[in-house]
């Protein structure tokens, strides 16, 4: 099989707020592949996530998207470069219906391009458009979820950054925002997410990137990422001793 294309390439990336968070993070994202982001609470998920659009300070380190430095350019224009983000939590704009969440979403688009974006995500969403005129803050939280990704996806980017999309909801409604992940490989997307259902992202991704304390613990295949005996115990639930930890 012919070699994907590297999308985004991290190079020893060290990225954080006042002090470095996350350090010396290394990693090349192929094109149309799902990535997991996981690791335990505080380990630097959403940090490492936030520092790909530009929102956290990188220290150190190149970032490249499709083969060109970015790691200088506002999240504004990455998103011009091909990048969107859906960041952590509920929808933005609660009191605004749900064509007018669309609007925002197209606003840096001109009018014919607005129309052809968001009758394109409505096409991918066809719950969005039987609730065109309701609030969004009257949604569930996994269409709220499926809104702010539809927002995301209007300016037609290569690469989707994902803050825990299945955070807060059932387990019935993260199954269906997982399943809405899955079909934007099938769309010729790529998606970074960071994650707490270790389980739920992993079974939906290709390649997994486990963060601990800020550090790489593990990389490789989801599904060898899931079977690795060290994830089952710390994220899974599994008896030590059975796995032979
Ligand atoms: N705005 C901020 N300023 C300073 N430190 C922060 C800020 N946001 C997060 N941190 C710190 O960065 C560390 C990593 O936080 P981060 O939110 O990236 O972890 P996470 O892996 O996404 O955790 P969780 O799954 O619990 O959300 C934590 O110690 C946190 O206190």
């Amino acid at each position: 099989m012919p070699e994907k294309k590297v999308l985004l390439e991290l190079v020893d990336m060290c990225v954080g707020y006042t002090e470095p968070i996350v350090r010396d993070v290394s990693l090349k994202v192929e094109e149309n592949t799902i990535w997991s982001l996981i690791g335990g609470n505080g380990a630097g998920k959403s940090t490492l996530l936030k520092s790909l659009f530009g929102l956290t300070r990188c220290f150190s380190g190149e970032l490249l998207f499709d083969g060109t430095p970015i790691q200088d350019l506002t999240p504004a224009e990455r998103v011009r470069k091909g990048m969107g983000i859906v960041p952590q939590g509920r929808c933005n704009f609660p009191l605004m219906t749900v064509r007018e969440n669309l609007e925002m979403g197209a606003y840096t688009l001109n009018r014919t391009e607005a129309r052809h974006a968001m009758e394109r995500v409505l096409e991918m969403f066809p719950m969005l458009r039987r609730k065109l005129s309701e609030s969004a803050g009257n949604l569930s939280g996994g269409e709220q979820q499926i809104l702010e990704t539809a927002m995301a996806l209007e300016t037609g980017p290569r690469l989707l950054l994902l803050d825990e999309p299945s955070l807060g909801l059932s387990p019935k409604m993260q199954q269906e925002v997982f399943e809405t992940v899955k079909s934007l490989r099938g769309e010729g997307l790529t998606v970074v997410m960071a994650e707490q259902n270790v389980l739920g992202s992993l079974m939906i991704s290709d390649r997994a990137f486990v963060l601990d304390l800020g550090t790489k613990l593990m990389e490789g295949l989801a599904r060898e990422v899931l079977e690795d005996p060290k994830i089952k115990v710390a994220f899974l639930g599994a008896d030590p001793a059975e796995v032979g930890e």
